[in-house]
């Protein structure tokens, strides 16, 4: 069942140039001018219930624009959306409770009270009764190991606690859809870990449907079948993420250990040096060629080590960035 539905979707924020000085406000006061950012262009894309999508892109891409638009926090300037059957932006009862958006970079928690009183509240909110209440915050703070955290204050939580207690409050009334944006960011490796296994115990024990965007790639190659790739408003790819690697990245990374330095002119025969440091070299090298110059890299030179591995997904996805490379078709 089709969950999320976008189509021909485009916003276009208006914004006032003003010049600096006196003249320039007095300007700006009589004589407003404005010039259009096209934050997103006629994107379009439909998400399976209990699908998890990553939403890649680079910084001002477009992704945030998307999700609020998802959510009714803005109102799209042309296309159309429906999110569980809702139109987002009317922001009906029932669509506010079949979604939740959560911000990396925004909190609703009450900075002073504990978490339990902003839960509460959110309880209140959504009508939930004190049974449903108790069993929810049990199930999802015992998946979120934050049966402790609760009762002190947020402003007393560590970062990754602060950021699970968030996910709680997202989660109490049970959204078919959740839409996160970075919900790792600035947390340290375990944090990050943590939220990314509760995120996938939550899909598989609700059918939750997720919609996620990330700059830590990690969060999206454990989470992530599935990736729309945004690059300047416009949708560049939407399939399979092992596909984009394998159409994008036909290089795999061989690194090598050598007993002494050799010089670059030298290494170069070998294939693409990506770093060299000290001894230690980087090659890329096209995949059907990787075993004969693995061969011949072994054979020329004196190797202490020699391992191979996928180019990261970030160098990858920044690479085809720049190249231009991605094309609209999956
Ligand atoms: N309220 C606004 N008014 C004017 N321009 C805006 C507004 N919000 C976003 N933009 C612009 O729209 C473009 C897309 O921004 P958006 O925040 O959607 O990108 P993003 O992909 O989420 O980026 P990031 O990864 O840095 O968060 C940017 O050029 C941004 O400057």
């Amino acid at each position: 069942m089709t969950i999320v539905r976008v189509e021909n979707l485009s916003k276009i924020y208006p914004v006032a140039i003003k010049q600096p000085g006196i003249k320039g406000t007095l300007k700006h006061f009589f004589q407003r001018q404005y010039r259009e950012i096209k934050a997103v262009q006629d994107i379009s894309f439909s998400i399976e219930a209990g699908e998890m999508v990553g939403f890649l892109g680079p910084n001002g891409a477009g992704k945030t624009t998307t999700l609020k638009m998802l959510t009714g926090l803005i109102h799209p300037s042309s296309g159309q959306v429906r999110v569980a059957g809702y139109v987002p932006f009317r922001r009906q009862p029932q669509f506010l409770s079949k979604t939740s958006l959560v911000m990396g970079q925004k909190q609703q928690l009450l900075w002073d009270l504990p978490a339990l009183d902003s839960l509460k509240i959110n309880a209140a909110i959504y009508n939930l009764s004190d049974q449903v209440f108790e069993q929810r915050l049990g199930e999802l703070s015992e998946m979120l190991s934050l049966q402790q955290k609760l009762t002190q204050p947020v402003r007393k939580l560590s970062l990754g606690e602060r950021m699970k207690a968030e996910l709680l409050a997202a989660l109490l009334h049970h959204p078919q859809v959740l839409f996160l944006d970075e919900p790792t960011l600035g947390l340290d490796v375990n944090a990050q870990v943590a939220v990314r296994e509760f995120l996938r115990e939550y899909n598989l024990r609700y059918q939750a449907t997720i919609l996620l965007t990330s700059h830590y790639m990690a969060d999206i190659t454990a989470l992530c079948k599935r990736v729309l790739l945004i690059h300047q408003g416009q949708l560049m790819y939407d399939g399979a993420l092992e596909e984009l690697l394998e159409r994008f990245a036909p290089c795999r990374e061989v690194k090598v250990e050598l007993a002494h330095p050799v010089e670059k002119a030298h290494l170069a025969q070998f294939g693409e040096i990506e770093a060299i440091d000290g001894q230690e070299v980087r090659f890329l090298i096209q995949r059907e060629k990787l075993t004969t110059t693995i061969a011949q890299i072994l054979a020329q030179l004196e190797v202490l080590d020699l391992s191979v591995s996928e180019p990261p997904i970030e160098e990858v996805i920044g690479r085809l960035f720049l190249s231009g490379k991605v094309s609209l078709t999956s």
